[in-house]
């Protein structure tokens, strides 16, 4: 720096020169020039003042003695100027008075110089003194750009002495974070100062703060006096300032992020739909509560429920219709489930109940009653009226297993025997189900590769009209003939082809063969009937069945008359035009149509009006009861009057004894089909029957009860899955 030269600035600095004689100064400015200064010079007070205005230079040499307004005066006004005020003045006197000297502070000047001048000395203040400047603007700078920082900063910032731990500082951010004003804050400790007093946490960094730089804390939670309260991350740090040791802690808003995490958190474990636990969530109470029930000998039931007929409605009246009932499904669980009872769902309509600490298993079959109660009532989505139901399977820790994994498949196992007993039931495990399990398990696997390997088959059930007394139609019924386990009923492995979507294409083969077989018996000679085939929602909404229909019959040769669709009764749930454009599709083909299974998922009767239908199918349900309770018959007296008044012809499922025969001929129903008559066969065996069965055989069993139909012993005796 020394040596005449501002070895650390970059900038040109410039230096004003005042004297009313500058002639004088020729050698101070060469000597300013050659250490890198840029001079100017003014003659006379009131030029310097403008000048200085204008260049804004960086150091004055302001001579005191000069015409006009002196250099004192002169100095006094640059600093009375906030364009000037900060510009360092040296004076250059000829006078070495002390008063002046004085003077020259007085005004202030920051230092001066005495003619005549010793250059070196000049200069070295000179530089001196720019090097000051640099420095205080540095520092300005620098404390500007800090309060800045601190202003703006997103973060609230305190500050407090260490030693006496009051507030010395808070910024905007602070203020705003807590609704207190600055005015509030300062000079007041944490302890004195809410919200800070009330959160035990400050206390802490403040502890901590006293033997540690640094402290970091996640979780406050400050109110912010607007009623609400935020969540803050606090980085606490210590630094020596000139005098104090200062506590500097910064606290930012992660409430959004505690939020977002805690959502994340609850989605992870729940289901989005329904709200209700997932899978995870699940298992671990029920470790949770079998490890409790544990400690005090205890035990846990968990239940498993499935949906009775979900799946239909969901494929006849769309995932929004579904979604929306397995809502409300959630919802009345939960009504009907105390506090500690955990409900969730496990997937599709599949639904689990841990009940903690039952004190016997009546408690579990309780709840298992109450849950398939509500689950009974009719459910309200949209325009429609559902009407479900549920099968429930229960198992018992420790009895049925002493792990969540043992637990859920004892349950299910449960589930699937309780669904094969038929819609509303509940069944306890029994180590028997287990076999049951493994199959179904097995069977998922390979029930996707049947139809490809050929192990699909149909049999025929028989349907007979009760005022011929002839064979008046068949039901193509599916059956999987598996190279394992032999043949396997369709109850327990369409609903596997549904859940994989294959059923529309399996569907078809079963239309593609009944059709077939009926143009083929028709050929070899014998009387010609209808043949029924079954259509599942997943076939009639996906795809085009209308086209699929015409061109099966095309491609057999079968006349549409003799082809009968079976519609399940929860298509008809959706009265839309698509439906009814279907509806009308096939009819206009030529073919019939039979509602299925009637009476039992019916809220409204309109839609028997809207829809063209042919004939109704009694449900099998109905019969088992029709001659021993009261109910049951009212039923189906009621059924058979409502599809006489609408002109449908009606067909009873499920008829297994004379009386029940006797029955529907004292009502005047118009068919019949049952394991009375026949149980399905093999198509094989078809001719046979269609040869042989007359009203003889039946009329001989009608007249004692005992006598089968012809060929009916042996008929029982190859019906599959019954
Ligand atoms: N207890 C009793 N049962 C009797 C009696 N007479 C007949 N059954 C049984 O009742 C069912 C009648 O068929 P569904 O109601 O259409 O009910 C059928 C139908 O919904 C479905 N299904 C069968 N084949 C097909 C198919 O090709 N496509 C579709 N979509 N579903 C099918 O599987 C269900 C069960 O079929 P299966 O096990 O063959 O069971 C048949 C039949 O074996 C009787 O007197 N007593």
């Amino acid at each position: 720096m020394m040596n005449g030269a501002l070895a650390t600035e970059s900038v040109e600095r410039t230096v004003l020169i005042v004297d009313d004689n500058p002639a004088n100064l020729g050698v101070i400015v060469d000597h300013l020039e050659d250490a890198g200064l840029h001079v100017s010079v003014a003659q006379g007070g009131e030029e310097a003042l403008k000048r200085a205005q204008f260049i804004q230079p960086d150091l004055i040499l302001l001579d005191v003695m000069m015409p006009g307004i002196d250099g004192f005066e002169t100095c006094r006004r640059l600093k009375a100027n906030e364009a000037t005020r900060e510009i360092p003045v040296i004076f250059m006197t000829a006078l070495d008075d002390i008063h002046d000297k004085v003077a020259a502070f007085a005004a202030g000047g920051v230092d001066y110089v005495s003619k005549p001048f010793q250059v070196e000395e000049l200069l070295a203040r000179v530089i001196t003194h720019l090097e000051l400047r640099s420095a205080r603007q540095r520092l300005i700078e620098s404390e500007l750009r800090y309060r800045r920082l601190f202003e703006t900063a997103s973060d609230g910032i305190v500050l407090l002495d260490r030693e006496s731990g009051r507030i010395t500082d808070v910024n905007p951010a602070l203020s705003e974070m807590i609704n207190l004003s600055p005015s509030q804050l300062l000079g007041r400790t944490f302890g004195e100062t809410e919200p800070f007093s009330n959160n035990p946490s400050c206390k802490r960094v403040l502890d901590e703060l006293r033997h540690r730089d640094h402290v970091w804390f996640e979780d406050w939670i400050l109110e912010t006096g607007r009623g609400t309260s935020v969540n803050v991350e606090v980085n606490g740090s210590v630094y020596k300032a000139a005098t104090t040791t200062v506590i500097q802690c910064n606290l930012r808003d992660i409430t959004d992020r505690k939020e977002a995490e805690a959502r994340i958190r609850y989605m992870a474990l729940h289901d989005a739909l329904t709200g209700l636990p997932n899978r995870t969530l699940f298992e671990d109470r029920l470790d949770n509560a079998i490890a409790q029930a544990r400690r005090h000998h205890g035990q846990v039931a968990v239940l498993m429920l499935d949906l009775d007929r979900f799946k239909n409605i969901n494929d006849s009246l769309g995932h929004h219709v579904g979604d929306e009932l397995l809502e409300q499904v959630a919802a009345r669980l939960r009504a009907c489930l105390r506090e500690s009872d955990t409900a969730a769902r496990l997937g599709g309509d599949e639904f689990a109940i841990i009940l903690p600490e039952i004190a016997s298993i009546e408690d579990a079959e309780i709840v298992a009653k109450r849950i398939l109660e509500v689950l009974q009532e009719p459910f309200h989505v949209e325009q429609h009226e559902l009407n479900i139901g549920g099968s429930i399977g229960i198992a018992r820790y420790p009895d049925d297993g002493t792990d969540h994994g043992t637990l859920l498949r004892a349950a299910d196992a449960a589930m699937y025997d309780a669904k094969a007993q038929g819609r509303g039931m509940y069944r306890f495990f029994s180590p028997e189900l287990n076999e049951a399990a493994q199959l179904r398990h097995m069977l998922v696997n390979d029930v996707r590769h049947a139809r490809q390997r050929g192990e699909f088959l149909l049999y025929y059930q028989p349907q007979l009209s009760l005022a011929s007394h002839q064979i008046s139609g068949v039901e193509a019924l599916l059956r999987w003939d598996h190279p394992k386990h032999g043949i396997i009923s369709p109850a327990l492995f369409i609903p596997l082809l549904e859940e994989l979507g294959l059923m529309s294409d399996v569907g078809e083969w079963v239309l593609r063969t009944a059709c077939r077989q009926n143009a083929e018996w028709q050929a070899q000679g014998l009387p010609p009937m209808r043949t029924a085939v079954n259509l599942s929602a997943q076939q009639f909404y996906r795809g085009n069945i209308v086209k699929t229909v015409a061109r099966v019959l095309e491609e057999s040769g079968l006349e549409p008359k003799w082809l009968e669709l079976e519609l399940t009764e929860t298509l008809t749930l959706d009265e839309s035009e698509t439906t009814i454009e279907i509806m009308n599709g096939l009819k206009n083909l030529g073919v019939g149509l039979t509602l299925d299974d009637f009476g039992t998922g019916w809220s409204s009767l309109s839609y028997l009006r809207r829809f063209p239908l042919d004939r109704i199918k009694i449900d099998r349900s109905f019969m088992r009861d029709v001659t021993t309770h009261e109910n049951a018959a009212a039923v189906v007296h009621s059924i058979l009057n409502l599809a006489q008044s609408l002109g449908l012809t009606c067909i009873a499922e499920g008829v297994e004894t004379a009386e029940q025969l006797q029955y529907l001929k004292q009502q005047l129903c118009s068919e019949m089909q049952g394991f009375f008559f026949s149980h399905p066969l093999p198509a094989a065996e078809m001719p046979t029957l269609l040869r042989a069965a007359t009203l003889a055989g039946l009329s001989s069993a009608e007249s004692d009860g005992t006598v089968a139909p012809p060929g009916a012993a042996t008929l029982a005796k190859s019906a599959m899955g019954k």
